[in-house]
């Protein structure tokens, strides 16, 4: 996939980049403009996973964009990356609102300057707002849009989803949206703002469950009972159960398939209950025949009776899964200074291939002098900006000529 688009980005933490790098797989051309200091990506990588001294949180969502380390609260830090955008088909950023506008950079005056840019923006709550200022992230926003409490329950309490789901969806959809505004462009020949948050991702994960909850909003106990099922809205036996060893998953399955293999005269005698609003009681008889069976044991009869299940896998057990060795869901990169990273691959194929992997931003402003000479300045002049502190170009990759 060689996708002709040039793109500015102004991305940190995980949205914005995750966006970008959906792009820049797709053969997209990213500039990731970022302070001399790196981005705060750069500094932080949750869980201790630094490899070499490079953060694994960074190599998540950077794969295949270039790094252009550059003071924007310099004057010729802004005209440089002006004249990068004049030459770029999409803008993207996701700070808070109005930070652009206060580095000059405002989108309103760069559709004035380009009028057929498309624009786009990962915010936490919303561009505009009564909350829109907050600061938006995947935890915050798993609480404020809901999904927090649908999750867990009773005495458990309410779970958080254990993955930055919300920043990832959030990072996809903008995706979404500017690959149809650049549709849209080559059709009119106009730009397009397109906005993203991470509350409205947050929102739109749920879609299912919302529209299911305001259809019959007369159940105040949904989010405070014990459940045994995984889901609120499904009947059981709709949910997680432990086995002798770790867990499986039933999915929506017909209850006279499920007591035949499992031969339970205890499932038999509650196959006409409502289960859904007995799902606790059929979920606990399904829990106490399931609590001493091995899923290699329990596995081969539920397939062969056609019953939707899944065995509850650890991360470790995900690499070994020959379905996500098939799909090449992961790949192992080298990192400088002799490790390696396993990072998740590109979701989707095209003409059956995965996008390949041409670089990684390791370090901030790797790539400065490269971009910067692909503007048209000299190498004296790149090194004169880093010298002032416009521009950071530690182990820039152009040769010094
Ligand atoms: C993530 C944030 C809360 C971080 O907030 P802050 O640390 O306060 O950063 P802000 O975005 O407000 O502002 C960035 C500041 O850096 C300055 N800045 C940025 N780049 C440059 C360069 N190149 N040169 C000079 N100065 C720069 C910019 O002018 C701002 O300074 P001043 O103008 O001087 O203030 C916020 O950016 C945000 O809400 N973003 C939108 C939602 C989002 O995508 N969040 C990340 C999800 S990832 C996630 O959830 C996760 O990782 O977990």
């Amino acid at each position: 996939m060689q996708l002709k688009m040039k793109v500015v980005s102004f991305c940190h933490y995980l949205q914005g980049p995750a966006c970008t790098q959906y792009l820049a797989d797709m053969g997209a051309e990213v500039v990731k403009i970022e302070p001399l200091a790196g981005a705060f990506e750069r500094h932080w990588s949750g869980g201790n996973s630094w490899i070499n001294g490079v953060s694994a949180f960074l190599m998540s969502a950077n794969r295949n964009t270039e790094s252009l380390a550059i003071d924007l609260k310099q004057p010729e830090g802004r005209d440089l990356v002006l004249r990068l955008i004049d030459e770029a088909d999409v803008v993207i950023e996701n700070f808070r609102p109005g930070v652009l506008d206060r580095l000059g950079l405002g989108f309103d005056m760069l559709r004035e300057r380009k009028p057929a840019l498309v624009l786009a923006s990962a915010s936490g709550l919303g561009r505009t707002g009564p909350a829109a200022s907050r600061p938006g992230q995947d935890l915050l926003m798993q609480a404020r849009s809901g999904l927090i409490a649908a999750t867990g329950g009773g005495t458990q309490g309410p779970a958080a989803v254990g993955a930055a789901v919300i920043d990832q969806h959030g990072g996809a959809l903008l995706a979404m949206g500017i690959l149809g505004a650049c549709v849209r462009r080559l059709q009119t020949g106009e730009g397009t703002l397109v906005e993203s948050s991470l509350f409205a991702a947050g929102i739109d994960l749920q879609t299912e469950a919302l529209t299911k909850y305001y259809a019959v909003k007369q159940r105040p106990d949904v989010f405070t009972r014990d459940r045994h099922v995984g889901s609120w809205y499904h009947d059981a036996p709709y949910g997680v159960y432990p086995l002798a060893e770790g867990h499986l998953v039933l999915s929506m399955n017909d209850p006279a398939k499920l007591a035949a293999a499992l031969d339970s005269d205890a499932l038999r005698a509650l196959q006409q209950i409502d289960r859904y609003a007995e799902r606790d009681r059929y979920a606990q008889a399904v829990a106490a025949e399931l609590r001493t069976r091995r899923f290699e044991d329990v596995s081969p009869v539920f397939d062969a009776h056609a019953i939707w299940h899944e065995r509850v896998r650890s991360y470790d057990d995900l690499l070994e899964d020959p379905q996500a060795r098939h799909n090449e869901a992961f790949r192992e990169i080298d990192v400088p200074g002799g490790g390696t990273a396993l990072l998740v691959n590109h979701p989707l194929r095209y003409d059956g291939e995965l996008p390949g992997y041409r670089r990684m931003p390791f370090h901030a402003g790797q790539d400065s002098l490269a971009i910067l000479q692909r503007l048209g300045l000299s190498e004296a002049e790149c090194r004169a900006l880093a010298d002032a502190k416009v521009i950071g170009m530690p182990g820039a990759t152009a040769p010094r000529s």
